[in-house]
């Protein structure tokens, strides 16, 4: 059954957390009062949908339905997971506690967006305290995993657990933080290089774009795969961190930042970081600027995903437990009829797979059918036992027509079936579609070979059979349009 989440506060982050859920399937009820908001929230949803679900390498589950309510207690009916995300003043939280818990289902998550409040200071005064937790996300909330999970000796534990439970499963990473603190972690160094790169501008030191270039070519990449003390492990080298600390660990007495100290905010410092701001960055509008964000958080973090590691590797694990519970993760025993093309790829295009046709490009098409063929070997037994005990498929022959254009965030399908297939040879035909939309067809022949002679040979009797239980089901069909084709201009 669908489930529901409320949206209290629609901006920057309330659109964030909205975009997030609808796209992992749940329905979105908002409460905003301000008149732009679902045009503020459909902004948000489009970057959204060009880049979220082309994360994974499988499809998420069918888009929620998202509507705007007048009232509060409009908007949290049937939610078990509520999102507060209005402005950071706590009088406006308080206010938005009392008049969500007058309305909502007494089980539901309250989860705050704060950035700096403690959930003991959000709890003041509720009717309930344990129902209200900090769940601090960070911008954009539909594509970056964090979400500190910070609680009181109030929330009972099964709330917590509930908790990290939805946070999970729409793909967040839940860090839950042992004791409260202002302004919870990540916020406390994000604040202090903020106000260490404020010095270094007001002080003539460096400008804007070039503290951006200290953070970006260098200490910035290595913290998003390793964050800071794995890094500096490594660092001390074979010694490690014993060793590093030693090293370096003086440094901190000499008087290199000025951490604690804020520069005043001046008109003329504001304007002086603006100004350079402009400067850097004012050719291009804020949504550009979203985009390039985008398209970068989506490659990086694909790039993680095959390294298995970080937030990669979250990625990962959400992929398998989609593929487990959908047909991508069944067994050939579990098709019953082996006569029907076999579902091999169910996937939105990632925004690294598109070119400057603004369309998928070429290559990709192969990789998607690659795809296909890796999971039709896995489904009839070749696959990773059957690969590390010495016999795989070789391709010897690929012809790709490309029918029509697809875009970043489209959903495809490819539908998979056999040809021919016995002995050393397997004839795959791969169809690509958008809906009913057919974009592609791969024909593909495939060598059974012995890893260690690499030269052919032929399956194992049990691959054999599996194999051709899908060929001869379907050896009755008419043949697909185009197979067996070679190229030429049309007559
Ligand atoms: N912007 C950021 O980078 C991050 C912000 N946060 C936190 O998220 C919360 C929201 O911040 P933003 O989205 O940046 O602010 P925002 O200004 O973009 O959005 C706030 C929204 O709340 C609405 N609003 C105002 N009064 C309201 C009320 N009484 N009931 C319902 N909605 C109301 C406004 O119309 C606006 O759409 C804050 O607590 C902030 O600390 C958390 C992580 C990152
Ligand atoms: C600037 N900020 C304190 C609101 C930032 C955050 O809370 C998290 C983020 O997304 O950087």
């Amino acid at each position: 059954m669908t489930q529901t989440a409320a949206i209290i506060g629609g901006g920057v982050i309330g659109g964030g957390w909205a975009a997030r859920f609808l796209l992992n399937g749940w329905d979105v009820r908002v409460f905003d009062p301000d008149p732009e908001a679902a045009r503020k929230i459909g902004d948000v949803l489009a970057n959204a949908r060009r880049s979220l679900p082309g994360l994974l390498d499988v499809a998420l589950p069918p888009e929620g339905q998202l509507s705007f309510h007048d009232t509060i207690a409009e908007a949290v009916t049937g939610a078990i997971w509520i999102q507060e995300s209005v402005p950071e003043r706590l009088q406006i939280k308080h206010d938005s506690f009392a008049a969500i818990q007058r309305a909502c289902d007494p089980r539901a998550v309250i989860g705050s967006s704060t950035s700096g409040f403690k959930p003991s200071q959000l709890q003041q005064n509720a009717q309930d305290r344990g129902q209200i937790l900090v769940c601090h996300p960070f911008n954009p909330v539909y594509l970056l995993p964090l979400v500190e999970v910070v609680s009181t000796a109030q929330n009972p534990s099964e709330l917590i657990e509930t908790a990290k439970g939805i946070l999970s499963r729409v793909g967040m990473h839940p860090l839950h933080l042992k004791k409260e603190i202002d302004a919870h972690v990540a916020d406390r160094f994000l604040e202090a290089v903020w106000r260490e790169a404020l010095w270094l501008v007001k002080d003539g030191i460096a400008t804007t774009e070039e503290i951006d270039d200290a953070i970006r070519y260098g200490f910035g990449i290595r913290w998003a795969q390793m964050g800071l003390f794995e890094t500096y492990r490594v660092a001390g080298g074979e010694a490690g961190m014993k060793h590093f600390m030693a090293q370096f660990g003086p440094a901190l007495q000499w008087p290199w930042t000025k951490l604690m100290d804020v520069p005043e905010f001046t008109e003329e410092l504001v304007d002086l970081i603006a100004g350079q701001s402009d400067a850097q960055s004012g050719h291009h509008t804020i949504r550009e600027l979203e985009r390039i964000r985008d398209n970068n958080l989506v490659a990086m973090m694909r790039a993680l995903k095959t390294q298995d590691w970080g937030a990669g590797a979250l990625l990962g694990a959400q992929e398998k437990a989609i593929r487990q519970g959908s047909e991508l993760g069944q067994t050939a025993g579990d098709i019953r009829d082996p006569a029907a093309p076999v579902l091999t790829v169910h996937r939105a295009v990632p925004l690294d797979w598109t070119d400057y046709n603004g369309h998928m490009n070429e290559a990709k098409y192969l990789q998607a059918f690659g795809d296909a063929t890796d999971r039709f070997m896995e489904l009839i037994g070749c696959d990773a036992a059957y690969i590390a005990s010495g016999g795989s498929y070789f391709t010897a022959e690929t012809h790709i027509r490309h029918i029509d254009e697809v875009n970043a965030g489209a959903l495809i399908e490819i539908r998979t079936r056999v040809l021919g297939g016995g002995g050393k040879k397997m004839h795959l035909w791969h169809e690509m579609y958008e809906g009913a939309r057919l974009l592609a067809t791969g024909e593909h022949f495939l060598l059974h070979v012995s890893l260690e002679t690499r030269r052919a040979c032929d399956a194992s009797p049990a691959l054999d059979a599996a194999l051709r239980r899908f060929a001869d089901a379907q050896a009755d069909l008419s043949p697909p349009d185009g197979a067996g084709r070679s190229i030429g201009a049309p007559r």
